[in-house]
């Protein structure tokens, strides 16, 4: 059994975590993208009411095969206090019985407890086991920044530890 990191990224912060943390840790790495249009105003405005009501979206790849791994990382940003459409869409697509996960979530500065809540509660429904979650801050933060607090938070919880 393998780890692997899933994970999407809009503006490039989440990306930074998981690309981190799947060198740090020696993962697989899958982004998911989302295909809906959602840059000017008004793309934000859509994607928090997206978010906020857990409206699925389109996206690439649209199934991943899990199989192969016991141990899986979903990371996301936080919208409007919620994991993004992308992820909430990708979960609810797996077969996660018997697996253990962790969820992450980046954020400028709150909500990012309640979204790992909600991710939580879809994988368990889904039949896994959350054996670790955390948030990390990314405002006005540089690369190195984000890569440090990504490093320090793999030490701090010991997530090697769970690494299949
Ligand atoms: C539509 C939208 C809604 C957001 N809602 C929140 C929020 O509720 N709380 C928060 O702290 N940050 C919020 N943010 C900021 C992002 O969570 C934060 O910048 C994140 O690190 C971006 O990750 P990314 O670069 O991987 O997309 C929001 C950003 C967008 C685009």
């Amino acid at each position: 059994m393998k780890t692997i990191i899933i994970y999407f990224s809009e503006s490039g912060k989440t990306r930074i975590v998981a690309k981190t943390l799947s060198e740090s840790l020696n993962t697989d790495l899958i982004e998911i993208k989302d295909l809906k249009k959602r840059s000017g105003f008004f793309g934000k405005v859509f994607s928090s009411v997206d978010a906020f009501r857990e409206n699925k979206t389109e996206i690439s790849p649209s199934n991943i095969d899990l199989s192969e791994y016991g141990l899986i990382y979903f990371g996301t940003p936080t919208w409007a206090s919620n994991a993004s459409p992308a992820i909430i869409t990708l979960i609810d697509k797996c077969d996660l019985r018997g697996k253990d996960i962790v969820l992450f979530a980046t954020m400028n500065g709150s909500g990012g407890r309640s979204a790992i809540e909600r991710m939580s509660e879809k994988v368990q429904a889904r039949g896994a086991r959350v054996v670790e979650s955390f948030t990390i801050k990314t405002k006005n933060k540089s690369v190195e920044k984000i890569e440090e607090d990504s490093l320090n938070i793999a030490k701090l919880l010991d997530l090697s530890l769970y690494n299949y």
